[in-house]
């Protein structure tokens, strides 16, 4: 008997549709229960799908509804693959230290037929990982990569508020997140590779600028980073720009003459092999996929908190206030920034309340205890830092946007974060494929929440804001009114 006349025979035969999903039923029990050691809550997978019929791509959304249920530790299958999720401090501890048998993310390799393992996100190989972090960490951490990228964002601002100008008097309405979207990429691409991509302008003109070849491709670029996080096809949209584009600007400049007579780190080692050409353009992909809607989406939430928080506001602009002094157009640099605390307090809690990767992964190389199993060596591991950084137990008030909680009693604010606070403090990841831009996106979003209060007022048009998750916390269609601030300083 074919397999077709069994599936007609139990669409027209009710006894042998019921025996048929009854079978079914019991192989999946069979499957969850008797198969895998240590079985945890969370929803029942059937062959072939797992459980990705019932979770979708957000587990987050399964774990909302089932908190009680789910507990501290939880599963789901995608396929026949086990994924084990891990959303409280004191097992995530060991998941969350640096740790060489816990370097591998993805329990598959499919980035490696795409090219993309020859960079830094999607490397799986440890040596060539840990030769090219050792460059961009080298990069992006040096101050004068930290005290250009906080001119350049004052630059780009500048740039904006000249078209803004001839409207600004009456209030410029738009869609905050989509100038931010082009806005990161502009500023991302020029501090990258020193190219001007002119997203910006195009999104402040109305898409009304003249659009030369080079605009077209910009664009074509800042929709496919956006894309990547919607699907993972996104390898097809890598703009000839950026491929065949011949670099002279700080990372670019620094991953060149990396390990060559030129390079003033070297470290002289004959054994240390060159950066290739294809190395080079990934990781410079890496570095803008991975800083763009990143920075864009963060930013997006540090407004909608500032909004909601009219105490947080009037404690940003004192601070500006007593920073900077009364002139709104004056020329900061990094050093001044750095005394910010209140405002990076204010950016800390931001990705505390919301964090952008609401999950990181982790393959063992090892059995590991977790939570009092041995887990397998290869068994994958989500770490809930969305949960984490939330969690009431740590986190007093936790619904509460509060900037207080980050600062010191020493800067006027509440007290010092306990032990266990810092563990799950974890919006940048953790461990050794944590966050590489930590410092510069802290910089960036702390310039730009200087660069507009110092000067507008920001209004809400949507009482809440929206978003969803694919990989990372998309947020969409968030409507503001910008004006001139109407107090001065
Ligand atoms: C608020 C903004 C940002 C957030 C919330 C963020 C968050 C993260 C997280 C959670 C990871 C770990 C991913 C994982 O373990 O799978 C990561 C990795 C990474 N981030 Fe960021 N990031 C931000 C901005 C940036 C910026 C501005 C840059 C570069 C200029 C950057 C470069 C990287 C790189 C290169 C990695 C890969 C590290 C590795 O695999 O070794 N990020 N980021």
């Amino acid at each position: 008997m074919s397999l077709l006349s069994v599936l007609s025979a139990c669409l027209t035969d009710w006894p042998s549709l019921i025996l048929v999903l009854l079978i079914i039923y019991i192989s999946n029990f069979y499957y969850k229960y008797f198969t895998r050691p240590n079985p945890l809550p969370g929803p029942m997978p059937i062959p072939i799908l797992g459980t990705i019929h019932i979770i979708g791509m957000n587990p987050l959304t399964w774990y909302n509804k089932n908190k009680g249920k789910a507990g501290a530790i939880w599963e789901f299958y995608i396929g026949s693959e086990r994924h084990i999720v891990v959303n409280h401090v004191k097992h995530a501890e060991k998941l969350c230290k640096p740790n060489k048998s816990l370097f591998k993310k993805l329990p598959f390799t499919t980035f490696e037929r795409t090219g993309l393992h020859n960079g830094v996100i999607f490397c799986t190989d440890y040596d060539a990982w840990h030769r090219r972090r050792k460059l961009i960490i080298r990069a992006l951490m040096a101050t004068k990569f930290l005290r250009g990228i906080v001119l350049c964002v004052q630059n780009q601002f500048k740039a904006s508020e000249e078209r803004w100008s001839s409207k600004i008097k009456d209030g410029i309405e738009f869609d905050f997140r989509e100038w931010i979207r082009f806005f990161a990429t502009d500023l991302h691409t020029l501090q990258t590779t020193k190219q001007h991509s002119y997203c910006a302008a195009l999104f402040d003109t109305n898409k009304k600028l003249v659009q030369t070849e080079e605009i077209k491709k910009s664009l074509k670029f800042t929709n496919g980073i956006h894309k990547h996080f919607l699907s993972l096809g996104f390898f097809v949209l890598v703009p000839q720009f950026v491929m065949d584009y011949v670099p002279d600007a700080d990372l670019l400049d620094h991953l060149l003459i990396a390990h060559t007579l030129k390079d003033p780190d070297s470290e002289n080692d004959d054994n240390v092999t060159p950066i290739t050409a294809k190395e080079v353009t990934v990781i410079t992909w890496d570095v803008l996929l991975a800083s763009t809607d990143t920075t864009g989406n963060s930013l997006s939430f540090l407004i909608y908190y500032i909004a909601k928080n009219p105490n947080v506001l009037a404690k940003i602009r004192k601070e500006i206030n007593e920073v900077f002094g009364s002139d709104p157009n004056v020329e900061f640099t990094l050093e001044k920034l750095d005394n910010c605390h209140y405002i990076e307090a204010t950016v800390k809690e931001t990705l505390r309340i919301t964090t952008l990767v609401p999950y990181t992964m982790k393959v063992s190389d090892g059995v590991l205890n977790i939570a009092g199993y041995n887990w397998p060596s290869g068994t994958t591991f989500w770490i809930d830092h969305q949960t984490l950084c939330n969690d009431p137990d740590y986190w007093e008030d936790n619904e509460t946007f509060n900037p207080d909680r980050f600062l010191s009693k020493h800067h006027g604010g509440s007290s010092e974060l306990s032990e266990f606070q810092k563990i799950s403090y974890t919006p940048f990841g953790c461990g050794l494929r944590s966050c590489a831009g930590k410092l510069a996106a802290m910089n960036v979003l702390k310039s730009l929440v200087v660069l507009f209060y110092r000067k507008y007022n920001i209004e809400l048009k949507d009482e809440k804001i929206k978003y969803y998750y694919n990989l990372l916390t998309q947020v969409y269609d968030m409507k503001v009114k910008i004006s001139l601030r109407d107090d001065s300083l």
